[in-house]
C-alpha cells in the first residue's frame, strides 16, 4: 500500500482507466489539451522505451515482461509526478501496486462503455491489443466482464455510450472542475 500523502487536489494527476479501446487514448489527450496539462499514454511511453510497438513487445518479450516494465512505469510515474493527464493500458488497474498508487495520489476517472457499443469499436482494435487475438467473442465479453471489478475502484465514471471524444473531455473537465471547487475553492 503506498503511503497516503496530501496532494492538493489541484495538482493531482489525473488518470483515465477502463476497457481496452473504450478511448482512454484519444481522451486523454483531449483532457490534457482543455487543462493545459502533459499528456502521458502509457502504453506510448512503453513504446518509446523499448522502441518496438506493444504488439511487438508480447510477441518477442512476452505479457509477463510487459506486465512488469507497465506496473514500474506506472508506480514511478504516479509517485513522482502532478499535474498530468495519464491514460493507462486497460490492463494495468488490474495490478494491485498500480490501483493504490493511483487512489492515493491521482485522481482516477474510469470510462465506462456498454458491451453492445463496445463490440462496435472491436475492428478499430483487434490488430493493435495482444490481448484480444485469437479469442472468440465469448472469450472478449468474459474478460470485458471481470475487469469490471477492478474498474469498479475509482473516484468518478463517464458512460461513454454515444457520445464522440470532444463531448466526454468536455464532460471529464466538468466533472474535475467541480471537484476542485467542491474541495479546493479559490480564496479571494
Ligand atoms: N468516444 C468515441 N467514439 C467513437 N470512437 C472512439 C471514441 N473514443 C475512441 N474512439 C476510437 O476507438 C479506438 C480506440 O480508441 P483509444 O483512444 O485508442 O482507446 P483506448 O486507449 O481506451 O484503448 C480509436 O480508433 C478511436 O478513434
Ligand atoms: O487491456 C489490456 O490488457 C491492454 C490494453 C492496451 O491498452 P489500451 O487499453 O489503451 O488499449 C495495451 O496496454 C495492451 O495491449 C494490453
Ligand atoms: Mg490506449
Amino acid at each position: 500500500m503506498s503511503e497516503n500523502i496530501e496532494i492538493p487536489i489541484r495538482e493531482k494527476n489525473i488518470v483515465l482507466i477502463g476497457f481496452m479501446g473504450v478511448g482512454k487514448t484519444t481522451i486523454g489527450k483531449l483532457v490534457a489539451q482543455k487543462l493545459y496539462r502533459d499528456f502521458i499514454d502509457v502504453d506510448e511511453e512503453i513504446e518509446k522505451i523499448y522502441k518496438i510497438p506493444i504488439t511487438q513487445i508480447f510477441k518477442e518479450l512476452g505479457e509477463k515482461e510487459f506486465r512488469k516494465f507497465e506496473k514500474e512505469f506506472i508506480v514511478n510515474t504516479c509517485s513522482q509526478t502532478k499535474l498530468k493527464v495519464i491514460s493507462l493500458g486497460g490492463g494495468a488497474f488490474l495490478h494491485e501496486e498500480v490501483r493504490n498508487v493511483c487512489l492515493s495520489r491521482c485522481i482516477v476517472i474510469y470510462l465506462d462503455l456498454s458491451w453492445e457499443s463496445w463490440k462496435e469499436r472491436l475492428p478499430l482494435i483487434i490488430d493493435s491489443r495482444p490481448v484480444l487475438q485469437n479469442k472468440t467473442l465469448e472469450e472478449i465479453e468474459e474478460i470485458f466482464f471481470k475487469r469490471r471489478e477492478a474498474y469498479a475502484l475509482h473516484n468518478s465514471k463517464i458512460c461513454t455510450n454515444d457520445l464522440p471524444p470532444e463531448t466526454v473531455a468536455d464532460s471529464i473537465v466538468e466533472s474535475i472542475k467541480m471537484a476542485w471547487d467542491l474541495y479546493q475553492p479559490h480564496r479571494e
